[in-house]
């Protein structure tokens, strides 16, 4: 099920019917010493993570995967992966729905449609694996994408691939185009030498500047809409009485009711 360009790239794959987390799978992996270039795939997840300690539905059907990367980058650049995988994700989205239907890119982690959302990135490091391939530090992609069905008991709407693509909107057809459109983002990024270029595409596939956003703080909330994304990845804010940066934080569009 890995894109004929990732065999030749030598990714390799570990398909597992039920597994806890892929991205807990692929950490221990990289801990243990896995060379990388790792893709961990579940049909089920019995306990996916999401953001801020968040659980993330995993029912079959649905796409649960996870890259390792095994020295990706000087260790301070990680934070870089976020915007490699969103570019990655979206640009697979995009290959099995098409284009035009209002796929999105969401700061930091999201990939909404029509204001739904409908995938979520976990960028996860660990330094635990110093090996013969590695100086010890690896990162894991987590990519979670709603392909048959959407959760409905959450506080913000969801959508899923099934009904942007139809039959076509499937598991395999989007994990196939998503581990080549990671080749080509990885590619694109350079090992953190070309966050411009990453940035650019990221940039291209986002929100439309002026979209009404609310950053959930531990001060306050704060409702602005959005501007861009600096050099360094904060978001930029526009609000009333200035541009606000930020650096971590909750977002969600502002007529929605909770974060995602
Ligand atoms: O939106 C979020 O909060 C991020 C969700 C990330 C979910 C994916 S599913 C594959 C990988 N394994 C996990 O346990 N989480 C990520």
């Amino acid at each position: 099920m890995l894109h004929p360009a990732a065999r030749e790239r030598g990714y390799r794959l570990h398909h597992h019917a039920s597994i806890g987390s892929t991205n807990e799978e692929a950490l221990e992996r990289g801990r243990a010493g896995d060379p990388g270039r790792l893709w961990v795939l579940a049909d089920r997840q019995t306990a996916g993570r999401g953001r801020i300690g968040r659980a993330w539905d995993s029912p079959a059907g649905n796409h649960h995967a996870s890259l390792l990367l095994v020295d990706p980058c000087p260790q301070r650049l990680a934070p870089q992966l976020a915007f490699v995988a969103g570019v990655a994700v979206v640009k697979a989205l995009v290959a099995v729905a098409g284009e035009g239907m209002g796929i999105a890119l969401k700061w930091p982690n999201d990939v909404l449609c029509g204001g739904a959302k409908l995938a979520g990135l976990l960028v996860e490091g660990t330094s635990g694996g110093r090996s013969a391939h590695s100086s010890g530090f690896s990162a894991v992609l987590g990519f979670g994408v709603n392909c048959a069905s959407h959760p409905t008991h959450l506080s913000y709407p969801t959508t899923h691939l099934g009904l942007l693509a139809g039959e076509a909107g499937t598991r395999d057809a989007l994990f196939a185009a998503l581990s080549a459109s990671a080749i080509d983002a990885l590619d694109l990024w350079d090992r953190g030498r070309n966050f411009a270029g990453i940035r650019r595409a990221w940039l291209d596939h986002a929100l439309p500047p002026g979209t009404p956003l609310a950053v959930a703080r531990p001060d306050a909330t704060h409702v602005g809409t959005f501007k861009t994304v600096d050099d360094d990845g904060r978001l930029i804010l526009e609000t009333g009485s200035g541009c606000l940066t930020v650096e971590a934080g909750d977002v969600f569009l502002a007529d929605m009711t909770a974060a995602s």
